[in-house]
């Protein structure tokens, strides 16, 4: 029987800005339902490579294949109409309305795209919104104002947010900077709800080791714009190349 096809491909990626190289033969493949991380310190080019999956930037060579199609190069939008979605590191939410609206918002934008009149106008999906509430583990805090809530809670009103529309692909931004133990453990948890629940692949961009553990899934360390190393956390932090070039002091998290 032959391989599933994969999700995503990436295929000999570069990228240069002018005389700065940050990206050189980034080849990696991701299955439906499956989660990823990158690891890698600042300026390995993590921003880059999402960058270029999202459509934000052209490669400047190599491919990138969502679903049997190319994408690269593809307008921003189009690429998120086939279900690739992208979490920033500052979550894009609206502070001084409650999570219940917030939600709300989210599926009114999928239903009637951004205009005024099309979120005026959108009668709630209660239900839907409850869903996607239970999913983040938000459904106590539906009626708190989000400037109310903990930071992390925050971070998974967004992903609850994207999740409004038909998303295949989520690309997190390291999800759990400035989290807490506890929160850290809490966006690992979702991501795997995500993936288990929805089949909903997940690729994260992290240079947080705990997030790396907790989400116990295939790593992809980065250096200088290459991937340098792959296997699990424990083969990962192992590596004699990842603790030279990257995890030092960080050996024994
Ligand atoms: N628009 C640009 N013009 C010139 N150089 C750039 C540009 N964008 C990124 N770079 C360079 O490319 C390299 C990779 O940058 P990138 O932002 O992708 O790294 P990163 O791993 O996301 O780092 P950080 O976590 O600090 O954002 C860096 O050397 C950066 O200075």
């Amino acid at each position: 029987m032959s391989a599933p096809r994969p999700l995503l491909s990436v295929q000999g990626l570069a990228k240069r800005f002018g005389g700065v190289v940050a990206l050189v033969d980034i080849s990696f493949e991701i299955e439906a339902g499956s989660l990823h991380t990158i690891l890698g310190p600042n300026g390995c080019g993590k921003t880059t490579l999402f960058n270029l999956i999202d459509g934000s930037l052209k490669p400047t060579a190599g491919q990138i294949v969502f679903d049997g199609e190319r994408i690269d190069g593809e307008a921003p939008h189009r690429i998120a109409r086939r279900g690739i979605a992208r979490k920033f590191q500052v979550p894009g939410v609206f502070n001084e309305l409650s999570v219940a609206q917030n939600l709300e918002i989210a599926l009114a934008r999928v239903g009637g795209g951004y205009s005024v009149s099309a979120l005026v106008t959108a009668r709630p999906d209660r239900d839907r919104r409850d869903q996607l509430a239970d999913l983040a583990g938000l459904t106590d805090k539906l009626g708190y104002k989000v400037s109310e809530i903990a930071h992390g809670e925050r971070q998974r009103l967004e992903i609850a947010m994207l999740l409004a529309g038909d998303v295949r692909l989520l690309l997190l931004d390291e999800p759990t900077a400035g989290m807490s133990v506890t929160e850290t453990e809490s966006i690992a948890h979702l991501a795997r709800r995500l993936s288990e629940e929805r089949k909903l692949a997940v690729l994260a961009v992290e240079h947080d080791l705990s997030f790396v553990r907790a989400l116990g899934a295939p790593v992809l360390v980065a250096n200088e714009g290459r991937i340098i190393a792959r296997g699990d956390y424990e083969e990962i932090r192992k590596d004699p190349r990842v603790i030279q070039s990257y995890l030092g002091m960080a050996a024994d998290a």
